[in-house]
């Protein structure tokens, strides 16, 4: 029996590892931290926010293995008693949280060509966890879980029928996991009851996305059968008339994968400013003056309000507008923006609440303003721990157990 058990949380994306562990019994943080540059030259891990170490190999079996020796050196090694991985597309086959198997890694490959840039990753950690943790239970937690509940009217796309029937063309969303905790905060911060609420969520990182939240269940959301759908991204471009696709491809004879590798990593931020996809650089260009770093991030707002007030349509009621994810917390440009943007909804601004620099859950609306705006740091390694806790094949003694 392992007397203290620990969560590990394992988030692969397309060149880094983020990691946490997790006490099993308070969900309390007790290790976190990032590998990246997998793939390309300088991978390097960082515990705990200190100094990067350089890894020897630049691959997600080298990067797990020297998160494997932190917790070594740390003497949690052998806490370990399950393992969460974040999976971004669960496709139609799961709508909820799955212990691993080999049928279930078989049943995520099957899925994984509609999510490229971030399933095959998430596989790679599951098989290199499976190699340096034998015996570990191990749990897989979908992005695409918490939009189970849209209705066809909100997920099908206008094509063909036998698109949807024959084929499983549809809308699924992700960053679910995030939606899902920053519903359940937004609900106590606001006072709401659960049962008669509604709220849009703006999740604004590399990848970003909207989900309108009716009485606690997703009932719209931003992303499509692909993450590429909606908002427009770091080098994602999100909506585009795909006739434009079509004219671009005739005129330059590009291939659909040529294409494909340009709407998602040419495009978006990094796109229109020629600069960078980091919203941080971006800033500062646009206080420099640098005209296509304004552009794109005008154009990036403009997206995120025309998408929080579509969302609201498939409300009853707008409780709430909620911003989290790396950009939704930190920037308090981009917040200014949007609320400024949506004067449509009568939307007003603590400007001190807002510039607050803090990882404190807050609302940053006015006293007068018609809807509850507020910033809620997401908490995705929280939800997939304890979905991990609860699916998990757990020896520690009842007491630990989860009520
Ligand atoms: N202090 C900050 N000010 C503005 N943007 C920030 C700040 N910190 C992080 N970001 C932005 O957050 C984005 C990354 O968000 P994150 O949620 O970590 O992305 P992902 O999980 O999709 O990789 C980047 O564009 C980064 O520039
Ligand atoms: C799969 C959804 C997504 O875009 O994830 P990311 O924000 O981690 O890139
Ligand atoms: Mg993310």
């Amino acid at each position: 029996m392992i007397e203290f058990p620990v969560v590990l949380v394992i988030n692969c994306g397309s060149s880094s590892i983020k990691f946490s562990v997790l006490d099993v019994q308070s969900q309390d943080v007790l290790l976190t931290g990032l590998a990246d540059g997998i793939n390309n030259e300088g991978a390097a891990l960082t515990v705990n926010g200190g100094e990067p170490a350089t890894l020897a190999y630049p691959t997600y079996e080298c990067a797990l293995q020297a998160i494997a020796s932190e917790l070594e050196n740390r003497a949690l090694i052998d806490s370990v008693a399950i393992i969460g991985h974040r999976i971004a597309h669960g496709g139609s086959i799961f709508s909820e949280s799955v212990r691993i198997t080999d049928e279930v890694i078989a049943q995520i490959r099957e899925v994984s060509p509609l999510a490229p840039l971030h399933n095959y990753a998430n596989l790679s950690g599951v098989e290199a966890a499976q190699r340096l943790f034998p015996g570990v239970q191990q749990v897989a937690v979908f992005d695409t879980s918490f939009h189970q509940t849209l209705e066809p009217h909100a997920y099908l796309y206008g094509l063909p029928w036998h698109y949807f029937e024959a084929l499983g063309v549809r809308r699924y969303g992700f960053h679910g996991t995030s939606h899902r905790y920053v519903s359940q905060q937004a609900h106590t911060l606001l006072g709401l009851r659960e049962e008669d609420s509604g709220l849009v969520i703006a999740h604004l990182g590399n990848g970003a996305s909207i989900c309108a939240v009716r009485n606690g269940r997703s009932v719209d959301t931003s992303m499509g059968m692909t993450p590429l759908e909606g908002l427009m991204m770091g080098t994602r471009c999100g909506d585009v008339d795909f006739g434009a696709m079509a004219w671009i491809a005739e005129q330059t004879g590009q291939s659909f994968s040529d294409l494909e590798r340009v709407v998602n990593k040419e495009s978006g931020l990094l796109g229109i400013s020629g600069l960078s996809s980091d919203m941080r650089t971006l800033e500062k260009a646009w206080h420099d003056g640098h005209t296509h770093a304004r552009l794109a991030i005008q154009t990036f707002v403009h997206r995120i309000a025309r998408h929080i007030a579509g969302h609201a349509a498939s409300l009853h009621r707008l409780d709430g507008i909620i911003f989290t994810g790396g950009i939704g917390e930190n920037s308090a440009l981009i917040r200014q923006l949007v609320m400024a943007h949506l004067q449509v909804f009568s939307l007003t601004l603590d400007e001190d609440k807002n510039a607050l620099r803090t990882n404190e859950e807050r609302i940053i609306s006015g006293a007068h303003s018609a809807v509850a705006c507020a910033v809620i740091p997401t908490n995705e390694e929280k939800m997939i721990a304890l979905d991990a806790i609860q699916l998990g094949e757990m020896n520690f003694s009842a007491e630990y157990a989860l009520s």
